[in-house]
């Protein structure tokens, strides 16, 4: 695993995220147990541990994605830029825009490539002529490594992509708003590897712009695109420390069982 951890440096201190003793119930289920988490600015976070401890969980927490889980409940604070999210004044859309998803399953809408990038920032008004979103939509493909692949068909559907294009016109589709987080949750479990090199590789450039949290099942990728690494277990946050620390010196006995293979 040594060889593998980028020997990349958190590079900025300011907390965009913070979570205090949160709690998430589905029902009598406890699935997240009283965790403690600071997104860091800049820096890209891994949520890793075994299926069902609750990575996927938490990180719907960060954007209220849960609340559409009539089953969920959520207790604790969870702050973006010192703000509780969960305020009853807070528009959870509007929270999606600053704090943007990008999920297992490719999941382009059934709608035109240009389109699919222009929908955010048409329904929340960021742009005023067609010539802004059209710089906008160009920009955010461009971002998105996609622009050379589909700059002459960018009226075709975006379902007509590959996996991989199809990943990365959500991630365009996901910037297109100019999140100040964006979530991952597994974003290569269906891509093949040269899509999930394409991927890893965009994920270190967007850490320049704002913070990227991801979650993954590859402990190899969590050594190569983050700075942090959480370890959860059975919805207890069990580490989280800087990656290097996390893989080659973890403090916790479940860390290194599970870091080397004999848990998940
Ligand atoms: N929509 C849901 N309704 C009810 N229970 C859920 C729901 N989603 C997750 N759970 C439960 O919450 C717990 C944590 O699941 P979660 O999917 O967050 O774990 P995970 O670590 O992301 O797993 P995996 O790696 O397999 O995706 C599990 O007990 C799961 O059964």
């Amino acid at each position: 695993m040594k060889d593998l951890v980028m020997e990349t440096r958190v590079d900025t201190q300011t907390i965009k995220i913070k979570a205090e003793k949160a709690q998430v119930f589905y029902g009598t289920n406890h699935a997240i147990k009283d965790v403690d988490v600071e997104i860091m600015d800049k820096t890209v976070t891994a949520f890793i541990g075994p299926s069902g401890c609750g990575k996927s969980t938490f990180l719907r927490c960060l954007n209220r994605m849960n609340d559409t889980i009539p089953s969920c409940r959520v207790e604790g604070s969870i702050t973006l830029d010192g703000d509780d999210i969960y305020d009853a004044r807070v528009d959870p859309v509007q929270l999606r825009a600053k704090v943007g998803m990008v999920f297992q399953k490719p999941n382009p809408f059934p709608k035109s490539i240009y389109d699919n990038v222009a929908y955010g920032p048409k329904i929340h008004g960021l742009t005023r002529t067609k010539a802004e979103l059209d710089e906008v939509v160009e920009s955010c493909l461009r971002k998105a490594a996609l622009w050379n692949e589909v700059k002459d068909r960018l009226h075709s559907p975006g379902t007509g992509l590959s996996g991989g294009q199809q990943q990365r016109l959500c991630i365009a589709r996901a910037i297109a708003t100019s999140p100040e987080v964006l979530l991952m949750d597994e974003p290569c479990s269906a891509l093949d590897p040269i899509a999930t090199a394409q991927v890893e590789e965009l994920i270190d450039e967007l850490r320049s712009q704002f913070s990227v949290v991801i979650v993954t099942h590859s402990m190899q990728q969590a050594a190569r695109v983050s700075q942090r690494t959480a370890f959860f277990h059975l919805g207890n946050l069990v580490e989280f420390g800087e990656t290097g620390q996390i893989f080659t010196n973890p403090k916790d006995p479940r860390t290194e069982s599970y870091i080397t293979g004999r848990i998940g």
